[in-house]
């Protein structure tokens, strides 16, 4: 084969630069090259100069000039240089050193932050639980990453100082010992001379060999069942016996880690099962998002890349074809795949060749059937294949980085009066859309937390477009939830950025907020929302998309900023006033204070004032007042600056609808005020008597996740369609807002169905374990007569009987493991009953097994969630139970370390009072 000259010095560079080392640059400079070759300096230069120019070679331009391969300085120090010229050599170092991956224990797993995200938390939560850590069993097929995961516990706990450096990590493959459970119990704990035949001296177990570290036992599903009893004394107690010696105790600090691909289950005796707290299940490499299997292939390729020291091109076909083959060995075979197609090219290309192409005939022939057939023949050769290092991975943090970018710029193309305030709106638009296309449509979510976010989003961008009479088209919820959901996801890496620029983030937000105060106003309302009901913090630069986001779709719009807040003495009378006619309007534009006969104005001022600041935003108001005394209200807020107050004496419920209306239709408060006392019309009729959607709604105290999976569960029994709308939805609104809940205004409920009752007046509510126990299924039947035969229904009633089996949806509720969880939650109320002298309903009891399942695996991986409104009062008031609970929760408190805060113990003392209340 011809090798022009300059290809012969391109192969020179790269050999030369395979052995790269900063103390030995002389090799690398125009002269030593030009003579190796034997052609002179002159032409060397001009093909070393066209080279760099041709993205192959790079220039270093310190004194002499250096000259490097591109792609081997890529491939070794696993970093994508974008550029070919370097001022000086320590431009150059600096360069390898800041743009090296620093990939540190998870974050060199795929999907550390996206797909397996929550696994990786609750390794991280198993490594780092005090004092020594949690059990943990990783199950998923085989090749889903077990192993590997483990390893990097095992480095994880190194890099957070858990365990030393020095600290072993043992890792046995327990399928070995299958059939000989003796050999197991004798190298898993060690042995004294003469324990069997053929001991011939003292051995040392495996246990002991990871003292101070980890133990990896995978296919565990191989240990016999003594293997197994022996395996969880150790660890309760930390404590085992050498076989041939039980009287002596040794002592290991061991961190287990378990495997299987089995059913844990059938894999493990339940007592070992049960000293298991936290059980991770990885997903197939199918449920993976296809980013995460593009840059799994591009990594792959890139690692055989370095091995081989060759540049390597894949063609299009191959990277269609892996990325679209179920690999039922998972990453694994994906793995292996790739390494025998680069052996099969590798094998029948020339030695002295520096790159390697890889076609869909050097693919293992398994994976052949999968490829599609392709009539395009216009691709030329070098358009197919693809430059491992030219692929930008699709990657999330990038994404919203520039995103984020390109809004700063944007602002500051502003400051420095490139645009103005409209062209800068308008490109923000254009930014806005470009990246939501990105969420809706390039980006793949997996991970069913997406869904719980979109639900209460929707319920969030509902009460808020209500309130403020704005537009939030349901694309707004779901796009939110999707940006809030990514953003959680790449956390830390944006924190990190956001830091960076948080001078700019706060001035462009206050800047915004001063040009847009009303879209600022429904942005921090919204944010305060989320916050509440999702326990997630919008940043400031997530505020400012909020905001972005209500302009755009409400841009020219008419919001509303006029608060209306009716005040009364009388135990509801404000409430119910307002709620009228909020109902009358069809739009949340009051908001009430309920205030006792002898409530004086300096208090009614405090509770304003609170109000007013709830949600931190500045807005007019008018309240409507039912006594000539409370005008006197003004005077007290006069410390309040920037906000005007009308007060409308008098009020009843058809002003307030006045009002109401001239607030929706945006006039002012002077025309508000002067025409509040003339006679008006509302237009009562066409809001009532609208024909409604009947609905069966879901919900759960624990959280909105839990109502959908039951929602689901239900939804999968039913054995067809029906017109009937099954929703879930949050408990904690329902009892808020009771009958008013705008999803009951929405809806006609059928019936509501959960883990505890809201006692809405006139909806029939069926408890959980009703369901369970079969008790209240005809209530449901009833409603169904309608739409399926009797047989169907005899299908539904064994399809609720089957999915809705107390294990079944316990599973549902909690990653812990359910079946130790219910013994230990069943021990805590029994002796809660006990301590108290009172017997609970089966309905509480069952409701508060669920619910402390759910809080003990909320608190084992630090996800609190619920707040009880009045704790103060609450902690004096009750003593003596909060006293009852914790000694009842001790059990808990001694497996899982964990303690039961105040606010839970609040929850569930509403939840036994509402018990005794019902009956
Ligand atoms: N998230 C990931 N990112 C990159 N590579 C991964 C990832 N997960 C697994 N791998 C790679 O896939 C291969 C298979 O993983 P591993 O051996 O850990 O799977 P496993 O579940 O333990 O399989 P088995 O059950 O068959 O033992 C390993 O080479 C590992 O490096």
């Amino acid at each position: 084969m011809y090798v022009s000259t300059k290809d012969e010095l391109l192969n020179h560079v790269m050999e030369l630069t395979k052995n790269f080392s900063p103390k030995n640059m002389d090799v690398f400079t125009a002269n030593n090259i030009s003579e190796k070759i034997g052609i002179s300096r002159n032409l060397a230069s001009q093909y070393l100069n066209e080279l760099v120019k041709e993205d192959k070679l790079l220039k270093i331009n310190s004194r002499p000039v250096y000259f490097l391969h591109k792609r081997v300085i890529d491939g070794n120090f696993e970093i994508s240089i974008d550029r070919n010229v370097f001022m000086s050599m320590d431009e150059f170092t600096d360069q390898l050193n800041t743009g090296k991956s620093e990939l540190k224990n998870f974050q060199k797993a795929v999907g550390y932050n996206t797909g397996i995200a929550y696994c990786v938390e609750q390794c991280k939560a198993a490594m780092k639980y005090p004092p020594n850590g949690l059990p943990i069993l990783l199950t998923g097929q085989s090749g889903t990453g077990k192993s590997y995961l483990a390893q990097l516990m095992y480095e994880y706990a190194v890099d957070e100082g858990i365990i030393e450096s020095s600290s072993p990590f043992i890792s046995v493959n327990c399928s070995e010992y299958a059939n000989n459970p003796e050999l197991e119990t004798a190298n898993l704990f060690g042995y004294k001379k003469g324990a069997f035949a053929g001991a011939e001296r003292d051995h040392k177990g495996l246990i002991q060999s990871a003292d101070g570290g980890v133990l990896f036992l995978d296919e565990v599903q191989g240990l016999s069942p003594e293997c197994q009893e022996k395996l969880f004394l150790f660890m309760d107690k930390g404590i085992y016996h050498l076989l041939g010696e039980n009287s002596v105790r040794n002592h290991a600090k061991v961190k287990i880690i378990f495997a299987t691909t089995k059913d844990p289950n059938e894999a493990l005796l339940r007592t070992l099962l049960q000293r298991i707290p936290i059980i991770v299940k990885l997903p197939a490499l199918d449920e993976r998002s296809m980013e995460e299997k593009e840059e799994m292939i591009i990594g792959f390729f890139k690692k055989e890349a370095k091995r081989i020291h060759r540049e390597i091109f894949i063609s299009n076909k191959v990277f269609q074809t892996l990325m679209n083959y179920t690999f039922s060995g998972n990453i694994g075979q994906l793995k292996n795949c790739i390494c025998t197609a680069c052996a099969n090219a590798f094998l029948h290309s020339e030695t002295k060749q520096q790159t390697l192409n890889i076609y869909l005939y050097h693919l293992p022939e398994y994976v052949f059937p999968s490829a599609k057939l392709n009539t395009d023949l216009s691709n030329q050769e070098e358009k197919y294949m693809i430059n491992l290092y030219g692929v930008t991975p699709n990657n999330t943090i990038d994404k919203i980085t520039a995103f984020y970018g390109s809004v700063l710029n944007n602002y500051e193309d502003y400051k420095n009066l490139k645009i103005d305030f409209n062209q800068m709106l308008e490109i923000q638009f254009a930014n806005l859309n470009s990246y939501y296309d990105y969420l809706a449509f390039e980006k793949q979510y997996t991970d069913l937390k997406i869904k719980a976010i979109e639900k209460v989003m929707e319920d969030i961008c509902e009460f808020v477009a209500d309130k403020y009479n704005i537009q939030l088209l349901s694309n707004c919820s779901f796009i939110m939830s999707r940006s809030i959901y990514t953003q959680m996801q790449v956390n830390p890496e944006i924190k990190l950025w956001e830091a960076k620029r948080n001078t700019l983030i706060e001035e462009l937000a206050k800047f915004l907020g001063e040009k847009l105060p009303k879209e600022y106003m429904v942005a921090a309302e919204t944010a305060a929302l989320i916050k509440q009901s999702l326990d997630i913090s919008l940043s400031s630069m997530g505020l400012i998309l909020c905001l972005l986001n209500v302009k755009y779709y409400n841009a020219g719009g008419h919001i509303n900023d006029l608060e209306g807040i009716i005040i009364c003495h009388g135990y509801s009378t404000a409430s119910s006033m307002a709620s009228a006619a909020n109902k009358l309007i069809g739009q949340h534009v009051f908001e009430a204070i309920d205030m006792s006969m002898d409530t004086h104005t300096g208090e009614i001022a405090k509770r304003l004032k609170k109000h007013i600041q709830k949600f931190n935003v500045i807005r007019d108001f008018i309240l409507l007042v039912d006594m000539g005394s409370l005008e006197d209200i003004g005077n007290e807020m006069s410390d309040i600056p920037n906000i005007n107050i009308g007060i409308i004496n008098n009020v009843s419920t058809r002003l307030a609808v006045d009002v109401g209306y001239k607030i929706c239709e945006g006039k002012d408060m002077e025309s508000i005020l002067k025409s509040a006392g003339e006679n008006m019309t509302p237009a009562y009729k066409m809001i009532i008597n609208q024909k409604k959607e009947e609905a069966i709604i879901f919900t759960s105290e624990t959280s909105t996740h839990t109502a959908e999976k039951m929602a689901e569960l239900f939804l999968s029994s039913l054995p067809g369609s029906i017109p009937i709308k099954i929703i879930s939805y949050n408990n904690f609104k329902l009892i808020q807002n009771s009958g008013e809940d705008g999803i009951l205004k929405k809806y006609h409920v059928l019936t509501i169905i959960g883990t505890s009752n809201p006692n809405i007046q006139g909806i029939p509510f069926i408890a959980l374990e009703d369901i369970i126990s079969l008790k209240e299924i005809k209530q449901v039947n009833a409603f169904l007569v309608r739409y399926f035969t009797q047989e169907e229904i005899q299908q539904f009633n064994r399809n609720i009987l089957k999915n809705f089996s107390l294990q079944n949806v316990m599973q549902y509720l909690t990653v812990l493991n359910a079946d130790k969880l219910l013994d230990y939650v069943e021990e805590v109320v029994n002796h809660l009953q006990q301590l108290m002298g009172k017997k609970l309903s089966g309905e509480t009891i069952l409701g508060i097994y669920v619910h402390l399942s759910c809080l003990v695996e909320r608190l084992v991986t630090k996800n609190q969630l619920e707040t009880h409104l009045d704790l103060e009062g609450f902690e004096s008031s009750q003593q003596l139970f909060i006293k009852q609970m914790k000694e009842s929760f001790s059990v808990i408190t001694n497996h899982y370390g964990v303690e039961i805060p105040v606010s839970e113990i609040a929850y569930i003392y509403d939840y036994i009072a509402n018990d005794e209340f019902e009956k």
